[in-house]
């Protein structure tokens, strides 16, 4: 199980800054959405630069010409880069052809998709290789949890990578570890936790030990 890192609202200086001080507790290192919006892909390079060992994700969130935003992300050092799953097809296999290209994956973000478990077949046949549950943040100040949705995404996902999101933090880590995601994405619980370091160790050391219980 590996813990990917969702960096959100901060400046790219204070973002790298904060990495510095949770990077042995984490994998993947998340370029959150709003991030994007703020810096483009010269988050992602400063990331590659700094640090060249970690994963990183671009969480582009395509929604449409996915070969050609997936690469702009691709071709400046992402391993994995969002698309969304209520899209088109066609913009998804754009996505998949792309990551290919330059031997990366595509991660499905499944926020607001009607239908789980149709477009979790859907989307295994077209070869996506991971499939992201997640509560976003508008849905969260309205009570909503992903919990139930992983548990969905557990039953019927067969092939592709499961990853979840949606607030999680060290309190709540243990009810998502214990379902086995390959990725457990925690943004807020790391990033405004008053200790970041603490918040990532306890989140990591619940994960260790929910996989010990297997
Ligand atoms: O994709 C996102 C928002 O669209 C976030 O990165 C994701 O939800 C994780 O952050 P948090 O743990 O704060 O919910």
């Amino acid at each position: 199980m590996k813990l990917q890192l969702a960096l959100d609202d901060l400046t790219l200086e204070k973002a790298l800054e904060l990495t510095e001080k949770v990077q042995d507790y984490i994998d993947i290192i998340e370029i959150g959405t709003p991030f994007v919006y703020q810096e483009g892909m010269r988050a992602v390079e400063a990331f590659r630069e700094r640090f060249p060992k970690k994963e990183i994700l671009a969480d582009m969130k395509i929604m449409d010409a996915g070969y050609y935003e997936a690469e702009e992300a691709l071709q400046v050092g992402a391993d994995y880069v969002t698309v969304l799953g209520v899209t088109d097809n066609l913009t998804i296999k754009g996505c998949i052809e792309a990551a290919e290209k330059y031997g990366k994956e595509i991660v499905v973000d499944m926020i607001c998709v009607p239908d789980l478990p149709k477009r979790i077949h859907e989307l295994e046949d077209l070869g996506a290789h991971g499939l992201a549950v997640h509560v976003g943040t508008d849905q969260q100040a309205a009570g909503r949890k992903p919990i139930d949705d992983l548990r969905v995404m557990a039953e019927h996902c067969k092939k592709a990578k499961i990853s979840v999101a949606g607030g999680i933090s060290a309190d709540t880590t243990a009810e998502y570890a214990a379902l086995k995601p390959e990725v457990l994405i925690v943004g807020s619980g790391i990033t405004h936790a008053e200790n970041p370091a603490e918040a990532a160790k306890a989140i990591k050391d619940s994960m260790i030990s929910a996989e010990e219980q297997l």
